[in-house]
This record gives C-alpha cells, sequence and structure tokens, in this order.
C-alpha cells in the first residue's frame, strides 16, 4: 500500500460536528460535497496539484446522517484529476442518495459516458481556478458540454470573481444549465453592491439558464467569525452576499457543505454550524424549501422531485 503524504498544513476535516439547531427541510440535499480516495483503492492523479487526506464515503455518509441530509451531490475533487473511480463507486454505494458531477477530458467515449450516467452523474465541472488546475481549451470544453447536453446533463463551472469577464461568452455558449461554485467566489471586503459582484448578478439576470451554489463562507469569508465553538452567526461577512442571490433568483440556488472541505488554511469549520448558516442567507421556510429541496431535486432526481 502507497502511503501518501497530504500537502504541508492540510487540515482534516472537523472531528465531531455539532448537531444542527436548524432542522433541516425533509429531503433535503447537500448538493456539494466531496469524496477523497481512500488512496490506497483510489489514487490521486498524478496532476494534482494538493494532497489530500483520505475521506472516503463512510465518513460522507455518516455526516449526511448526522446533519440531517436526505441526499448527497458529490462533486468530482480535483485531487482526483478525470479519473472518476471513487465518485462512482461513493455514488454506487449510495443506493440512489447520490448523484455525482464528474470531470472528463474530450477522448471519453460515449459508452463510459454511458456508465457515468447509469452510476448516477448528471454534469461535468470545469474548472478555472488556477491554483487548482491547469488550464483546459475552451474548444474542448464547448466540444465536452454539447456531448453531455445530449445526457441531459448541466455543467458545473469554478472560477474567481476578477475572471469573470474573461470567462463569461465562453460560459454564455455552454448549451446546458451552468451552475456556479461558491457564488464565483466574491471578494466580500468590497460592497455588495459594487461593480464587481453587480457582474455577477447581471450574468445571472442575462442567462436564465445560470444557477449559483451559495456555499463556502468559509472560503470566502475574511472576518468571520468562524463556525466553530457554537458560534450563532458566523461570516457575517458573507450573508448579505449569499442573501441577495437567494432573495433574487430562489430557482436557481443549491447549498453544499463543501465537505470534506479542501485547501482551507486558516480553520477547519464545524459542519452543524456551517448548517446553521443556512436560515440567515435563506430567512424563509419557502426559500429553504426551494434552496434544499425542491432547486436540487429538479437538478439531480427530476423523476422524484
Ligand atoms: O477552493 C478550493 O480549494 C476547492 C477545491 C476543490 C477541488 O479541488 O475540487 O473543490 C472546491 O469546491 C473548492
Amino acid at each position: 500500500m502507497t502511503m501518501q503524504t497530504t500537502t504541508p498544513g492540510w487540515l482534516e476535516p472537523h472531528p465531531a460536528p455539532a448537531t444542527p439547531r436548524f432542522i433541516l427541510p425533509q429531503g433535503a440535499v447537500d448538493a456539494h460535497c466531496h469524496v477523497f480516495g481512500p488512496a490506497a483503492v483510489f489514487p490521486f492523479a498524478p496532476e494534482r496539484k494538493y494532497t489530500p487526506g483520505d475521506a472516503g464515503k463512510e465518513a460522507l455518509f455518516a455526516l449526511r446522517d448526522r446533519l440531517g441530509f436526505a441526499r448527497n451531490v458529490i462533486v468530482q475533487a480535483t485531487c482526483h484529476g478525470a479519473d472518476n473511480r471513487a465518485l462512482v463507486d461513493a455514488c454506487q454505494a449510495a443506493g440512489g442518495r447520490a448523484r455525482g458531477v464528474a470531470t472528463v477530458r474530450r477522448d471519453i467515449s460515449d459508452d463510459d459516458l454511458t456508465r457515468l450516467h447509469d452510476a448516477g452523474v448528471r454534469g461535468v465541472r470545469f474548472n478555472f481556478v488556477k491554483r487548482l488546475v491547469d488550464v483546459t481549451p475552451a474548444d474542448e470544453l464547448l466540444e465536452i458540454a454539447t456531448r453531455v447536453a445530449r445526457f441531459g446533463w448541466h455543467v458545473v463551472v469554478y472560477f474567481e470573481a476578477q475572471d469573470l469577464p474573461d470567462l463569461r461568452d465562453l460560459f454564455a455558449a455552454l448549451p446546458t444549465i451552468v451552475v456556479v461554485d461558491h457564488m464565483g467566489r466574491p471578494d466580500v471586503s468590497k460592497p455588495v453592491d459594487g461593480p464587481e459582484f453587480g457582474l455577477f448578478l447581471d450574468f445571472m439576470r442575462r442567462h436564465p439558464n445560470v444557477w449559483s451554489k451559495v456555499s463556502c463562507p468559509e472560503r470566502l469569508s475574511v472576518t468571520g467569525p468562524p463556525a466553530l465553538d457554537g458560534e450563532a452567526h458566523p461570516y457575517r461577512d458573507v450573508v448579505p452576499f449569499a442573501r441577495r442571490i437567494v432573495q433574487e433568483f430562489p430557482e436557481r440556488v443549491l447549498w453544499g457543505t463543501d465537505w470534506p472541505h479542501p485547501n482551507l488554511k486558516d480553520h477547519m469549520p464545524d459542519d452543524g454550524l456551517l448548517v446553521d448558516f443556512i436560515p440567515h442567507i435563506a430567512p424563509t421556510p419557502e426559500l429553504q424549501r426551494q434552496l434544499l429541496v425542491d432547486n436540487p431535486m429538479l437538478l439531480y432526481w427530476p423523476d422524484e422531485g
């Protein structure tokens, strides 16, 4: 068995998340989480930019049950490159309670796409965050998007706010629903009514096929306080950004824990307190149901919603 050395400073997920005070609606979906390895069974990709600790499906399903979620959407993490075996294994083990978002290259066959679909994959992820991946040419991404559109899949994109001006023409050309990870990573030290976040809101207004995950306050927050030690109002600086998106686009938002929280440097949040963040950004039961149940069911389990 090969032992892998994790990236220096790697933080492991919170060992004992609190039971959330916020009671999730029946059938809630954690629509953004990952599995890492275990590396001895599902090795990390040679081209990865970080090496995480193992965070396998059993731990993910235990967290799901502890927090009160009914289902997971497992998103291929960059440390596994385009090798989706850990993701497929987790989806298959979940007995219909997980769907997947894969990473594929243009040389994937239609048979392999069909196999991914049968395992529960419903989307592909395109990543533009330079610390995580090398650039994939736009023509390859368009080709992949066109092929997966035939399966009824969508495209998930991860990018940083300052790169939206360069990327929005490509995103506008995608023939599928486009789901933006983590609100397009706004700089929350800038005003919520300022031009940078305004560009993102305007992008969503112009393109009704664009959705946003209102996730990862722990990554975006500058002033905290962190979701630790029972803090009831963490990441206050992120709340106005997420709430704005939820209130303006209630039918196009998703939420996820981002467990096991790769690449956090400062602290590892208590996932129970992250769940307690939800009513701050989705203040009514109606908004909570759309965010946590109706929207993810429409995208990932359309026959069961
Ligand atoms: O910001 C990150 O470091 C990060 C990384 C990954 C990944 O490596 O796939 O996924 C995420 O959702 C967030």
